[in-house]
């Protein structure tokens, strides 16, 4: 760099103007010589241009827009370390970057409990030995009332947290002396709704009975606290019936049974497995008499249900009956969309006690297949168990899932649900929040074998005529499982039912492994690791129920709701970063043209305090304010149309062609602006800094006008940065230009003073924004895109808008 070479003046005849300014300026004494720089420093100094305007400026004004929208955004997404309870250890919960990745999104792996309904559940029938008992009697919570109380026991009343209804018919038949196979039924149903869990209750004295006075009899609030709702409102039926559990420690129970307090022994629990989808406790009753109670998933217990029973020595066949009426009321209920169990119950024989005791201590502190083992041991007493009954329990539909469902469909999103729960109830659901429509054709893949699952599936295949999908890995293809892929890829919605926890990650995995696209898993899946987001509307998740690099994501009621809106702020200044790479690449260029022209010299026309001030203040803070402040549609169009959101999959906004017309076009206005003012100055005698004036001005001015082309919503501010930014820099030039030790010193006093100045700038911008102008107008015209068609819409239903506002205000 520090070479120079001195060259004569015969090639400066090029560029007139040049010459002049070194004679006007007297920095060679009319001589025409001059100093250039060797190539190497001139692309030194367009390189450190082009890493300021192409590099720096765009990085952090998208850091800037980032932290704004995230500040602003509806979910806080972040790497963060999560606290596991149950297994007492710490997991990373990966972050999600919403930019690159949510607008990506192709498919959405969704748990229905939790996510698509509220988790909130609560006890609708109850069907003992095979007789259906609804909702009669309500009994509440309120203190006020008396019969806000569960009013069925006799000395004793427990005040409930949650609201509960009973059936009279099943309260009177409870009141029953114990006899009859019916009444030993309702029994023990509620007794193992009540024993046959790991809820905790919680004590504490009731309102009604404050300062230790017990004014309404002995009353006490129970709160039952549990990792399980279903069990929550389990026991918490169990005890509007009468059987209200009020103790568990590990050894033992108490249970209140109409006012009678029951001690029973606790001697194992096998806790709920979702692979076998039941639960089980062995209780010794106060007559030492032992039992397991269990509870489950219809297609696991059925199986396990006795074939016949034992009478006076005599294995007699089970009456069917109860079990087909019961298995009725199952598939009435769970196509009603309701969660429904199956309770069972058995004695055990001392043999099989103490079979079962030894195999359960064994297995219990086993340190290795302890899981498989606790299951071999399940297994010894979860076998001829008797039916006792079943329970539906309702978990409503979260508010605005059917709207986003459709909304979510419509943004190009394939929603697929993965569910532990039975078939119908999963069909039902599917259909009330609109995942499932009318107009779909359904295929129903239901095998017993994987064999008989790959046959449905290739059946369903060449029924369809679905199409080979081509994979990202080639080897895919020629595995065995490919035809009932393809299947699924080529389906709008799937619902997978019955599937344990391990295979919904396994489902996600397969999608990850065979295609390209982004997905997003939401629930609480155990055994694999992702995305997780976090909900922060004020409300503080809960994370201690989530497993160790479990899909951690916890979601409040709206979480979909919330998911389309901050997708609908994905497509906002795409534009704004255009403009901010126009103007740098334009003002790069020109500083380069004007390099190119004076032959690769060093001196440069624009002073390093515009090249600073035009990166700082000239162009940026409108264009910063600009891409905080414009939408290019409201949320309301958004969340209207989310069709829009497709706009972003297939990159309408930012696409190879759009960079190339784009730089195409900046080339063009470059040119326009140094080629204009060299062309109209070419006899006169003005030096380089006033040229390098009416350049600056000039490019703010165009760089103002391009971006005001894409203002969507103005307002005052968005003037102000737009508009101000010009006077700014003419400020600044005039201050510049006044300091009598710059070389530019005076240059812009002569300037204004000469229509040429003002007509230069005018024909500059003209000239070099027509072609976009024209473009813009006739792109607009002939191929509206879905964004400006919307845009249009909004526009026009403003007025209607205001107008049946007004009607109906009228009436
Ligand atoms: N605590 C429990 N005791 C006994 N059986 C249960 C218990 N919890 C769930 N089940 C049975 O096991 C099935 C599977 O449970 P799982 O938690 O995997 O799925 P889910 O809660 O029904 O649905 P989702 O996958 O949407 O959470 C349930 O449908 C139910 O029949
Ligand atoms: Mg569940």
């Amino acid at each position: 760099m520090g070479l120079w070479l001195l060259r004569h003046k015969d090639k400066l005849d090029i560029l007139p103007y040049y010459r002049r300014s070194y004679i006007t300026n007297g920095l060679n004494n009319g001589k025409y010589y001059r100093y250039y720089g060797l190539p190497m420093e001139t692309f030194f100094s367009f390189l450190s241009s082009i890493i300021v305007f192409q590099i720096m400026i765009p990085i952090s004004l998208y850091i800037t827009m980032e932290l704004v929208r995230l500040g602003q955004s509806y979910f806080m997404i972040e790497d963060e370390q999560m606290y596991d309870q149950s297994t007492n250890s710490r997991f990373q919960c990966r972050s999600l970057n919403i930019n690159e990745d949510l607008g990506q999104i192709r498919y959405i792996f969704s748990d229905k409990t939790g996510t698509l309904t509220e988790n909130k559940m609560e006890f609708r029938r109850a069907i003992v030995y095979g007789k259906d008992y609804g909702n009669s009697l309500h009994v509440g919570d309120d203190p006020s009332q008396e019969e806000g109380i569960t009013g069925v026991s006799g000395r004793k009343r427990w005040k409930l947290k949650s609201e509960i209804t009973v059936d009279d018919e099943l309260v009177a038949l409870l009141h029953k002396d114990l006899d009859g196979k019916e009444r030993i039924a309702a029994h023990e149903f509620f007794l193992t709704l009540a024993a046959c869990n790991t809820v905790i209750p919680i004590l504490s004295r009731s309102s009604s009975g404050c300062m230790g006075v017990q004014i309404h009899g002995d009353v006490e609030a129970i709160d039952y606290q549990g990792e399980s709702p279903d069990e929550q409102a389990l026991v918490t039926a169990a005890s509007a019936y009468g059987y209200t559990l009020i103790e568990r420690t590990s050894g033992h129970i108490v249970i209140d049974v109409n006012g009678e307090k029951q001690r029973l022994d606790v001697l194992g629990l096998h806790e709920f497995d979702s692979v076998l989808k039941r639960m089980s406790v062995v209780i010794r009753f106060p007559n030492n008499a032992v039992k397991v109670l269990v509870k489950g998933a219809d297609t696991s217990m059925f199986s396990i249900l006795a074939k016949d029973t034992e009478i006076s020595g005599h294995r007699i066949p089970v009456a069917v009956d109860t079990r087909q009426a019961t298995q009725h009321y199952l598939t009435d209920y769970s196509s009603q969309g309701l969660r429904t169990l199956v309770v069972a119950s058995r004695d055990l024989t001392d043999a099989e006690l103490d079979e079962w005791q030894f195999s359960y201590e064994e297995a219990s502190t086993s340190l290795t297949d302890r899981t498989t083992k606790l299951r071999q041991t399940a297994a010894l007493i979860e076998c001829r168990l008797n039916l006792l009954g079943a329970t539906a329990i309702e978990d409503k539909l979260q508010e605005g899932v059917p709207e986003t469902i459709e909304s979510l469909r419509q943004a190009g999103i394939k929603v697929w649900v993965l569910t532990g729960d039975k078939q119908e109830t999963a069909i039902s659901i599917g259909i009330s929040c609109k995942l499932l429509t009318s107009d779909m054709q359904q295929i129903i893949i239901n095998g017993y074998s994987e064999d008989e699952c790959r046959n449905l599936l290739a059946d369903a295949k060449t029924k369809y005529g679905v199409k080979p999908a081509g994979y990202k890995n080639k080897n895919i293809e020629l595995q065995k499982d490919v035809p009932a892929f393809d299947l699924a890829i080529s389906c709008k919605v799937v619902l997978c039912c019955r599937v344990a926890p391990l295979q919904k990650a396994g489902i996600v995995d397969l999608i990850k492994s065979r295609t390209d696209d982004m997905t997003l898993a939401i629930g609480r899946w155990k055994g694999v690791s992702g995305y997780g987001i976090r909900f922060c509307n004020g409300t503080v998740p809960v994370f201690e129920k989530i497993t160790p690099c479990a899909w951690a994501l916890e979601l409040s009621a709206c979480w979909l709701f919330g998911f389309v809106q901050l997708l609908s702020q994905c497509c906002v200044c795409i534009d704004v970063v255009l403009t901010v790479d126009w103007g740098s690449v334009g003002f790069g260029y020109t500083q380069f043209q004007e390099t190119r022209c004076s032959d690769f010299s060093t001196s440069s026309a624009l002073t390093d305090w515009s090249s600073m001030l035009y990166s700082i203040i000239y162009t940026s803070v409108p264009t910063i304010v600009v891409g905080i402040l414009d939408k290019d549609l409201s949320h309301r169009a958004l969340l209207q149309f989310p069709k829009l959101y497709t706009s972003g999959h297939r990159h309408e906004s930012y696409n190879m062609k759009l960079f190339w017309i784009t730089m195409i076009d900046t080339m063009w206005q470059s040119l326009v602006l140094f080629y204009i003012p060299v062309f109209i100055y070419e006899d006169s005698t003005i030096d380089i800094w006033s040229l390098g004036s009416l350049w600056t001005i000039a490019v703010v001015v165009l760089v103002n006008i391009h971006l005001a082309m894409d203002i969507q919503r103005w307002l005052l501010i968005t003037h102000v940065a737009t508009w101000g930014s010009i006077f700014i820099t003419f400020g600044c030039i005039v201050i510049l230009d006044s300091i009598p030790i710059f070389p530019n010193y005076g240059t812009i006093y002569h300037l204004v003073k000469s229509p040429t100045y003002w007509l230069a700038i005018l024909l500059v911008t003209i000239l070099a924004l027509l072609p976009r102008l024209l473009l813009k107008v006739i792109h607009q015209f002939f191929w509206p895109s879905d964004i400006q068609i919307a845009r249009e819409a909004e526009i026009l239903r403003r007025p209607n808008h205001l107008r049946t506002k007004t009607y109906q205000g009228s009436t």
